[in-house]
């Protein structure tokens, strides 16, 4: 489903001394099957931008076009809870929100609220838990004697069970180690690639946005500031530093490199691995 902000704003609590413009005229288009990253400093509109993907928040101007749906402050929309069934979203520390007895039980509540038949959902879990690299010994266990890597892997699964066309990502990977962060990006790469579903990443991680995003979206200050791929987005050093952004380090040391050796290195995308043999090719 593609995704279009047309001139979007928002305001918390307007007419109130608290009032606050969170977005300011973002416009933006996302194509079905993309992997997008949305960052921005702290306070720059990013969960609230999100928010409005699966209808927890109605644009107070302009409109939001999710595949057919339509939010706008015009219209309420009938068909909120389809397009939430369609939005899969992973909050922030999303394992604070298990409650089941069962690991099983707290997979099915979603998708069990969409109303989908009980064996649909069984077969659903089967195979989402090796994508979330659960065994089946899991799904009779408490959540809360799991580990904090194992609770987040078991909330996931519950957002993967409502069998979304769009996952959007609140900082997936908050407060794991660098081991689980990594290997928790990978599993939702890969969930992307396999099955082309579009994705929406909020995060801090600079690495991450280069790594993973076909495209970057930057806000500041609940303006978008900067659009484009990663490749382009992070070319404009001193625009990023501006808004207390940093470009990922493997573009920092390119850049260093290439001045100090007069070699012309790609600033693009690359594993350590491919850096570590256009270095040793330049020597
Ligand atoms: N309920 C609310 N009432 C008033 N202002 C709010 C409310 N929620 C958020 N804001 C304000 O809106 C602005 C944008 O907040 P938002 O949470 O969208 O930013 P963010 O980019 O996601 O920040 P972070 O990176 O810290 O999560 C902030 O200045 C925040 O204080």
């Amino acid at each position: 489903m593609d995704i279009t902000f047309k001139n979007v704003s928002y305001t918390y609590q307007p007419n109130t001394p608290f009032e606050h413009n969170a977005l300011k005229n973002v416009s933006f288009h996302i194509p079905s099957g993309s992997f997008i990253a949305i960052i921005g400093h702290t306070g720059s509109g990013k969960s609230t931008l999100i928010q409005h993907l699966n209808g927890l928040l109605t644009p107070t101007k302009g409109e939001v076009k999710i595949g057919n749906y339509t939010l706008s402050s015009e219209k309420k929309l009938r068909e909120m809870k389809e397009l939430r069934s369609k939005v899969g979203v992973v909050f922030q520390y999303p394992e604070h929100q298990l409650f089941e007895e069962t690991v099983e039980k707290d997979i099915a509540f979603g998708p069990e609220n969409f109303g989908v038949p009980t064996s649909t959902i069984k077969k659903r879990i089967e195979e989402i838990m090796p994508k979330v690299g659960l065994s089946n010994d899991f799904l009779s266990r408490s959540p809360f004697e799991l580990s904090g890597g194992q609770m987040r892997r078991v909330a996931i699964a519950g957002v993967l069970a409502t069998n979304p066309s769009i996952y959007v990502l609140d900082e997936p990977t908050a407060g794991l180690d660098p081991k689980g962060q990594k290997e928790m990006m990978d599993m939702f790469y890969q969930m992307h690639q396999e099955e082309e579903i579009t994705t929406i990443l909020v995060t801090h991680s600079m690495e991450d946005a280069l790594k993973y995003a076909d495209y970057i979206i930057i806000l500041n200050q609940g303006e978008k500031y900067m659009e484009g791929k990663p490749e382009e987005v992070f070319l404009r050093e001193s625009d990023i530093q501006k808004v207390h952004l940093q470009v990922p380090e493997s573009i920092q040391f390119l850049k260093k490199y290439n001045e100090k050796f007069g070699t012309q290195l790609p600033l693009t995308r690359q594993s350590t691995k491919e850096i570590a043999a256009q270095i040793s090719r330049t020597l």
